[in-house]
């Protein structure tokens, strides 16, 4: 967002015998100035009225104080039907930025987390950050199998070996790996000394998890600070109050 500034259209006095512009004018400062303000594109963030997917990314407009059309379609409207074919790639969430659409969340995240200041303040630590959403997609594959099933009514000896086999010990690596990095943290957060997007995802997941019946985070310390320093933020505490109350 920062490089939105066009100053090729400010006015000038005069050009040297060398063809470069000289002696600008006031109205030349004054423009460039002007073109230097910082023009915030137009966000629009598509998803289902539900937490899932699209949560971390509007956690984190909410903390960068960054505006956007947060589009909750409801289930079963006909809506998702009638824009199904004209997403990127089928599914939701999609941003669009000033019109241009990116799909997938995790991307979608990244984007916003690199243009706002939170995807990590070295290459090594966006890494880091990046190590730590792709441990938790994995994690939420080895969940959805499991979910899914019992949602499409598979038997119950299926759902019940996708859940002991796949899903306990995904989730087991998962809040392992978690509670490693936050035993090491100095600033509490997964990675560095602020927050990045993977606080926002992991955080937001433990909220579903937990509301889900699916974690205690009383048995785990680090992770309950964690989730409660994100939503103690100001700016996330004052979303979260009008938030809609979805349970997913
Ligand atoms: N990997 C994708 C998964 C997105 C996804 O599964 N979206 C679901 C809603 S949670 C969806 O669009 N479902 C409607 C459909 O597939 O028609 C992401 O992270 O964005």
């Amino acid at each position: 967002m920062f490089s939105r500034f066009q100053i090729s259209h400010c006015p000038h006095n005069s050009k040297n015998n060398y063809g470069y512009f000289e002696n600008f004018s006031a109205e030349f400062y004054r423009c460039l100035l002007q073109s230097f303000i910082i023009q915030m594109p137009t966000y629009k963030l598509t998803y289902f009225n539900a937490r899932g997917y699209a949560e971390p990314a509007r956690l984190l407009f909410h903390l960068a104080g960054v505006p956007f059309e947060d589009f909750r379609m409801t289930h079963g409207d006909g809506t998702w039907e009638k824009i199904k074919d004209s997403t990127p790639f089928g599914q939701v969430p999609v941003l669009s930025v000033d019109g241009t659409e990116i799909p997938q969340s995790m991307a979608i995240i990244r984007y916003l987390a690199n243009q706002f200041g939170y995807a990590g303040k070295t290459p090594e630590e966006k890494a880091w950050v990046d190590a730590i959403v792709d441990q938790y997609k994995d994690f939420m594959s080895a969940f959805m199998q499991f979910v899914l099933a019992q949602h499409n009514g598979k038997p119950t000896e299926e759902v019940e070996r996708l859940k002991t086999e796949v899903y306990a010990p995904a989730k087991e690596t998962y809040i392992k790996i978690l509670n490693g990095l936050l035993e090491k943290s100095k600033s509490g957060f997964l990675v560095g000394e602020s927050l990045t997007f993977a606080d926002l995802v992991v955080a937001e997941n433990l909220f579903g998890l937990e509301k889900n019946e699916h974690f205690v985070a009383a048995e785990h310390p680090k992770l309950l600070a964690l989730k409660e320093n994100v939503y103690g933020i100001p700016a996330i505490k004052e979303y979260i109050k009008s938030r809609p109350d979805t349970q997913f």
